[in-house]
């Protein structure tokens, strides 16, 4: 699991699509990172910027990380996957923070899949996640 610092500017709420099912996953974090924007500018990014995840600093992390193939996920993505991570959805607890059940979609396709979600305890505003195992 890859885990990640944010700001605590963090507001977004939201909803999951009711299109959700459950699929096995060969890689967690597996969907590729080339779904990143590259046309996108420093001015482009620093003025639609709300938190770190959508900083140019933490864009230029994600082109870096390009060639691992994986995708970061950002915490506002993690947040509503999780429905605010949700009291309803946690699924355990460790010595770090608290596991909850998430649903995300693939970018270009409708397709959804169940994670678990693992939100650090320091601060509370790191989150990771893996694939659920149930
Ligand atoms: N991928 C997963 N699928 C389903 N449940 C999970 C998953 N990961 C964790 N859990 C649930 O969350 C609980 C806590 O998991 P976690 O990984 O936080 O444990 P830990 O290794 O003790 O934690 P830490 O690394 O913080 O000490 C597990 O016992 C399990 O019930």
């Amino acid at each position: 699991m890859k885990c990640f610092y944010f700001t605590k500017d963090e507001e977004e709420g939201g909803t999951l699509s009711s299109r959700e099912s459950k699929v096995s996953w060969v890689r967690s974090l597996s969907v590729a990172s080339s779904s990143v924007d590259t046309r996108k500018s420093r001015s482009d990014l620093d003025s639609e910027s709300r938190d770190f995840t959508e900083t140019f600093e933490f864009y230029e992390f994600l082109t870096q990380r390009r060639a691992n193939d994986l995708r970061v996920f950002s915490f506002s993505e993690l947040k509503m996957a999780t429905k605010s991570f949700s009291r309803g959805l946690m699924i355990g607890e460790g010595g770090f923070g608290c596991v909850y059940r998430g649903v995300v979609g693939a970018p270009c396709s409708d397709l959804k899949m169940e994670v678990a979600v693992k939100r650090l305890n320091r601060h509370g505003f790191q989150a990771c996640f893996s694939s659920l195992i149930l």
